[in-house]
């Protein structure tokens, strides 16, 4: 029987998994994960699994799904239907415990300055390692006798940066870590969040300012309309496509 060209798979449809190493477990298993609000769909039977000791870029337009993913990971939404496992554990106080999570928003007192933050978090999370916090604030630069309402955009996000990186976890989840800050500061802050990174931690980033934060990923999820179009290796998809994960995001979202 001869195939129709048509029905031949395309070169993303290929890539509908991030590889997990061989013998290795999942750290997050997601399975049939489906999330309405009001009746509209925000995330539609998605099934992913990530493994340990990788950076994954959760990429996608507006609207695709990613904050809300990010949401139920970190135990911030519970009514969904569908399946979701961390490090064995369903969202909860268990999964809490192994998951730092930088949210979209603020989610810091304006009042506070790096220091009395950093005491908050030492009282909040057994995991947090109050040096290492104060070691990134020293490698933001950031100025000790400011409050947050008296910080920038850009210094207040390289503190909450600070924060949430400094716990020991295993799954760190930042929800756009850098938009709204300007390109130079872009990499500063993902230099912070790489610094010290445990290598057997999973990361995993949302983004749609794909071409800075293609140098530090190495798997890549694509949502589209709470879907997932594509996920895989960072290398393979830029081999199988011949084109940078920026460009590849463009052609897919065009
Ligand atoms: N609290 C809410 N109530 C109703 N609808 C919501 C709520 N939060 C998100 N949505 C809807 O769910 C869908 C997915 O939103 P979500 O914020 O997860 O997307 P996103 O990919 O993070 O978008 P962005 O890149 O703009 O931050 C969108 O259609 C959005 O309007």
């Amino acid at each position: 029987m001869t195939r129709h060209p048509s029905a031949r798979p395309t070169p993303a449809a290929r890539f509908t998994s991030v590889p997990i190493p061989d013998g290795a477990e999942p750290l997050i298993r997601i399975s049939h994960l489906t999330k309405a609000y009001r009746g509209r769909p925000a995330l539609a039977d998605l099934t992913l699994h990530l493994p340990a000791g990788r950076i994954v870029g959760l990429m996608g337009s507006n609207g695709s799904g990613k904050t809300t993913l990010l949401k139920i990971l970190a135990g911030l939404l519970s009514e969904y239907d569908g399946r979701v496992r961390i490090g064995g554990h369903a969202p909860g106080p268990e999964s809490k415990a192994l998951v730092a999570f930088l949210p979209d928003a603020d989610f810091l007192a304006s009042g506070l300055k790096a220091e009395q933050a950093i005491a908050m978090f030492a009282r909040l999370f057994p995991d947090f390692d109050a040096d290492r916090a104060r070691e990134l604030v020293d490698f933001f630069g950031l100025p000790k006798d400011r409050s947050l309402k008296e910080m920038s955009k850009g210094m207040g996000e390289k503190l909450r940066v600070s924060l949430v990186m400094a716990r020991r976890a295993r799954v760190y989840l930042l929800d756009e870590p850098i938009s709204g800050v300007d390109p130079a500061a872009r990499d500063v802050i993902l230099s912070g969040v790489l610094r010290n990174f445990d290598p057997e931690a999973l990361m995993v980033i949302s983004t749609h300012l794909i071409a800075d934060v293609e140098p530090i990923v190495d798997s890549v999820v694509f949502l589209k309309d709470g879907r997932l179009l594509l996920a895989g290796d960072a290398d393979d998809l830029r081999q199988a496509h011949g084109m940078s994960l920026d460009a590849l995001f463009r052609k897919e979202y065009h």
